[in-house]
């Protein structure tokens, strides 16, 4: 009889956040289709094996070590992952030699999350392959080898002049240093010092990418040039593999609300897994919602609105119409939704899931980005790809209500979501057999068979 040839594990470290988590298990379901064994290392909240009855045969490994969520909160994004690698770094090395032994040391390769760089050490010092995964767009990955390089000081300095401001990056138009990811995640230095730690490719082989080459072709083509090692964008990760691994109970009523509006009138708002929003902007969400007297499906997490468990700061008055329109659940199944023929555009963040997940079902957005790495995006969806605008970060109700029509009843939302299409087919054709995302993936197993 022929000798089964034996499984090669891979350790896959996430960061616990759902727009993390959830492209880093569709990668590790696409590889173990492929052959391999999976491992997933986590810390202590937001674990992955709470849905491990989706992945049956990965194993599932808890870093001691690990920092608790209450510390993200106590230091803030930024501060939190930087002292996450300092602490995680030893327990992570004797949790490889661990499954080195467990393993009979078949560790094909360890794939972290970009932010997760602690894991670099244990690479090194056991001589085990390593890629380096990013969950976000390949342009946000340029700027911060462009932020890396930049003294926080001087640039807070030459950003006081509106030349600079308006300047152009270096053949990356149409991104202004203006719109360099700096904003709204604490002190310019700590960031600075994050990029530069999360561009330090350390003995990495490969960065995987979940982008695609028709959306991202000249970042794409900058990043390898600045980083020297390959850049596999094999994205969107979600139509090569499905791999459930949501941390929140998805509500499918709003399934059969959808099933009962026409078809492409329905407004879909989600600002993802980590926005947070202040009750001013709910409420005049909520009006602008209501004054478009178009349906709207809204997605508002319970603790997502400042200060409060979940929507019992909204009026009587405002709760009573926005039923009579509206339809709000605590988490959607947010592909099926888009998917859902009643869908005529997305009101989102712009975080990168959401917008490939978008652009996959042809559907425009409104976009209201929060943080620098969503404007970004933003600025792709309006103004390379133009399947999408933004709106002013003061939202009121009168821009609510004009952005929705402009989007769901104007010709020129028709034209954003015929444009939509052609990137749809365009996304799908590059997972399909010889498609770029597809030849990647394979490139990717070739290289980890042979290793
Ligand atoms: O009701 C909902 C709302 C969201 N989702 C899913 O949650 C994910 C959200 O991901 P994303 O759109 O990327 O947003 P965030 O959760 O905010 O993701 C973080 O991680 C992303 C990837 O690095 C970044 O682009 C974002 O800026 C960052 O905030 C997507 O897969 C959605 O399908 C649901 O399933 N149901």
């Amino acid at each position: 009889m022929e000798k089964m040839e034996a499984k090669r594990r891979i350790v896959l470290v996430p960061v616990p956040a759902q727009g993390h988590v959830t492209p880093m298990m569709q990668l590790g379901k696409a590889l173990n289709l492929k052959g391999f064994s999976i491992t997933v290392v986590e810390g202590k909240f937001n674990k992955v094996s709470s849905s491990s009855q989706n992945f049956p045969g990965f194993e599932f490994v808890t870093i001691p070590e690990s920092l608790p969520e209450s510390v993200l909160e106590k230091l803030g994004p930024i501060e939190f992952l930087i002292e996450l690698n300092k602490t995680s770094e030893a327990s992570f090395k004797d949790c490889i030699a661990q499954l080195l032994l467990q393993q009979g040391n078949d560790i094909a390769c360890i794939i972290y999350d970009e932010y997760m760089y602690f894991c670099g050490a244990a690479a090194k010092e056991f001589k085990i392959p390593s890629f380096i995964f990013s969950t976000s767009s390949a342009i946000n990955q340029v700027s911060r080898c462009v932020l890396s390089k930049l003294s926080a000081e001087k640039f807070l300095v030459d950003m006081e002049d509106p030349e600079v401001q308006e300047k152009l990056v270096d053949n990356l138009n149409p991104l202004r240093y203006k719109d360099l990811p700096t904003s709204g995640v604490g002190p310019l230095d700590r960031l600075f010092e994050l990029c530069r730690e999360i561009v330090n490719k350390r003995t990495a082989s490969a960065v995987i990418i979940n982008t695609v080459k028709c959306l991202e072709s000249s970042p794409l083509t900058r990043l390898q040039h600045e980083l020297g090692i390959p850049v596999y964008a094999l994205g969107p990760l979600h139509i090569t593999v499905s791999a459930a691994s949501g941390l929140l109970e998805e509500d499918r009523s709003c399934i059969e609300w959808l099933n009962k509006q026409k078809p492409r009138s329905v407004i879909y708002i989600s600002l993802g897994s980590i926005v947070q929003m202040q009750t001013k902007e709910v409420l005049e969400m909520a009006w602008g919602l209501a004054n478009s007297n178009q349906p709207f499906l809204w997605v508002i997490r319970p603790g997502s609105i400042t200060g409060f468990e979940w929507i019992e700061s909204l009026p009587e008055e405002v709760s009573k119409m926005v039923s009579e329109r509206g339809y709000i659940v605590k988490w959607a199944p947010q592909i099926e939704v888009l998917e859902h023929p009643a869908v005529g555009g997305f009101w989102s963040h712009c975080g990168w899931n959401s917008t490939l997940e978008s652009i996959v079902e042809g559907v425009p957005m409104i976009c209201r980005p929060f943080d620098g790495e969503q404007k970004l995006n933003a600025l792709s969806l309006e103004s390379i790809w133009r399947i999408g605008f933004q709106v002013q970060s003061e939202v009121e109700r009168g821009g609510v209500e004009r952005a929705v029509k402009r989007l769901i009843v104007e010709e020129e939302g028709a034209e954003m979501r015929e444009r939509a299409l052609v990137l749809k087919e365009k996304l799908k054709a590059s997972v399909r057999s010889g498609g770029s995302s597809y030849n990647a993936l394979e490139e990717i197993v070739n290289y980890l068979k042979t290793e």
